[in-house]
């Protein structure tokens, strides 16, 4: 990534908006954007399929989900983050992934400029084509600070979004089992 090249186009951000780019609390401002942007767009340099690769042979033929895997991502239309918590559900055939990796496919899809239905649905077709899973089903739940800090100004509004693949979109008791398995009670801190 380009730091140089962020840095200055915040000094010019702050030129155009009337600040004084050379004022005490200011000097260091672009420099500090620039590493959060590196930070904030890292998923844009992986390839989220790499950690899909590893997988174990168990014989598993019901559903694994793992819910309530909180990200962040920055919307593209206005740059500003959208924060939510993801819940990923598959149907093995015969291998199984780690369970950190699918929130690590979370992780590097959700850094890169987004919206939140391209994320949902990239997310499905990664753990359907990697894992060759009978069916997969993500569900997203966030909400976006471009419709509360700016624009329509509407606080406390959520948007959710789901991708169904496979069995989970031609097999309406797999969908029901998934949607109602997400809103099932949690389980209690340290439970
Ligand atoms: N579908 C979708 N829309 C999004 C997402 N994140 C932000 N948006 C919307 O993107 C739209 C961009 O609309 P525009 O009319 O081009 O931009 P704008 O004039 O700034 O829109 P307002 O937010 O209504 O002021 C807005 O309606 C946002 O709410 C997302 O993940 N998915
Ligand atoms: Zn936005």
């Amino acid at each position: 990534m380009d730091l140089q090249r962020i840095q200055n186009a915040v000094r010019e951000i702050l030129l155009a908006v009337g600040e004084d780019p050379e004022r005490d609390g200011l000097l260091e401002t672009p420099a500090r954007v620039a590493r959060m942007y590196a930070e904030v767009f890292s998923g844009l340099k992986i390839d989220p399929k790499i950690y899909l690769k590893k997988t174990f042979n168990v014989q598993h033929e019901e559903m694994v989900l793992v819910r309530d895997i909180d990200f962040n991502s920055m919307c593209e239309h206005h740059l500003l983050p959208f924060t939510g918590r993801a819940h990923i559900a598959y149907l093995p055939s015969g291998k199984v992934v780690g369970l950190s990796k699918l929130a690590r496919i979370v992780e590097a899809v959700s850094h890169r400029p987004q919206v939140q239905e391209r994320m949902t649905e990239e997310l499905a077709d990664l753990v359907l084509n990697e894992l060759g899973a009978i069916g997969a089903g993500v569900v997203l739940e966030a909400s976006h600070s471009c419709m509360s800090l700016r624009g329509v100004r509407k606080t406390g509004s959520t948007t959710i979004t789901s991708a169904m693949r496979g069995s989970f979109k031609t097999n309406p008791a797999t969908r029901a089992e998934f949607l109602s398995l997400v809103h099932s009670p949690r389980l209690r801190a340290g439970g």
